[in-house]
């Protein structure tokens, strides 16, 4: 059969989005690394799944799927563009829209020029539920590596994050060390690594090495998560914004007890079919 999708992007992290309601067909794994494979593929970071809801009190299920076939738990660039899908593909007239996400139900408004505003809920600092082997809190941590050892805050967004604070974001050695933090055994289930440069206390710069995909021009959990540890630390004030090489974000957040709140753009790419 020929399944219908929709390329897009939120900040240059792009994704394939599938609408699973108003077509039947049973993802397999091998479907999604063919879809992310920009050489044979379509060619994305993650892959984003529409489905109808398990609770009715929600408005639609939204799965995320990373280049290399895992699932993951949240995409906060992806919820932005699968909001915006949504809408323009007519199946809400809502422009509040809620999602079950495997890490929660997350609340999405869509805005004018075709930016949303995303409630991505509060982050979880306790190290067995990012989930982060090591004892120590999460907010200061010295991650051992081969021949050094990084300064690195620890923390989910629903999905888990490791940071690193770099003096000059161009230099960073995001190719050898994303790897090496993605993999280590502090995390059980694998970590984004985020290299965040501070500009002031109302802007930073950020590069990603994202779990199961490598470093994207965007990722926007990794945003959230930059800004809950750079306040943590008392480097960042409550809005930030967060430069990255695809683009820029604006994240919230007022501290503990409160939600990370991120805003940005999203943008169609084509339309198009693949032969499943
Ligand atoms: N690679 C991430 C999922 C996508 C996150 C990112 N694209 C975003 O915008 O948040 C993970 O394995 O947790």
């Amino acid at each position: 059969m020929q399944l219908k999708f929709t390329k897009m992007h939120g900040a240059g992290n792009d994704f394939v989005v599938i609408d699973l309601i108003s077509q039947r067909y049973k993802l397999r794994s091998h479907d999604i690394r063919k879809f992310a494979d920009r050489r044979f593929g379509i060619g994305c970071d993650q892959v984003l799944v529409v489905e109808p809801p398990s609770n009715p009190d929600v408005d639609f299920r939204y799965r995320i799927y990373n280049a290399d076939g895992t699932e993951v738990e949240q995409c906060g660039n992806g919820a932005r563009c699968f909001a915006r899908f949504v809408h323009d593909s007519k199946l809400t007239t809502k422009r509040r829209i809620t999602a079950e996400t495997p890490a929660g139900v997350i609340t999405l408004q869509c805005l004018e020029q075709q930016r949303v505003e995303v409630d991505m809920g509060q982050p979880e600092l306790e190290p067995e539920l990012i989930p982060f082997a090591a004892a120590a809190r999460a907010d200061s941590y010295h991650l051992q590596l081969p021949g050094q050892h990084l300064e690195i805050g620890a923390l989910s967004m629903g999905n888990p994050h490791a940071i690193v604070r770099v003096t000059d974001i161009e230099t960073a050695d995001v190719a050898g060390l994303g790897p090496a933090i993605e993999s280590h055994s502090d995390f059980p289930q694998r970590v984004n690594a985020g290299f965040m440069q501070v500009i002031s206390e109302q802007e930073i710069r950020l590069r990603v090495f994202e779990r199961g995909v490598g470093e994207t021009l965007a990722c926007g959990t990794g945003a959230c998560a930059a800004v809950v540890y750079g306040k943590l630390r008392g480097w960042l004030s409550d809005t930030v914004t967060v430069q990255l090489p695809g683009g820029m974000l604006s994240i919230t957040w007022r501290g503990p007890g409160h939600s990370v709140i991120m805003t940005g753009p999203t943008a169609v790419v084509f339309e198009g079919s693949i032969k499943v």
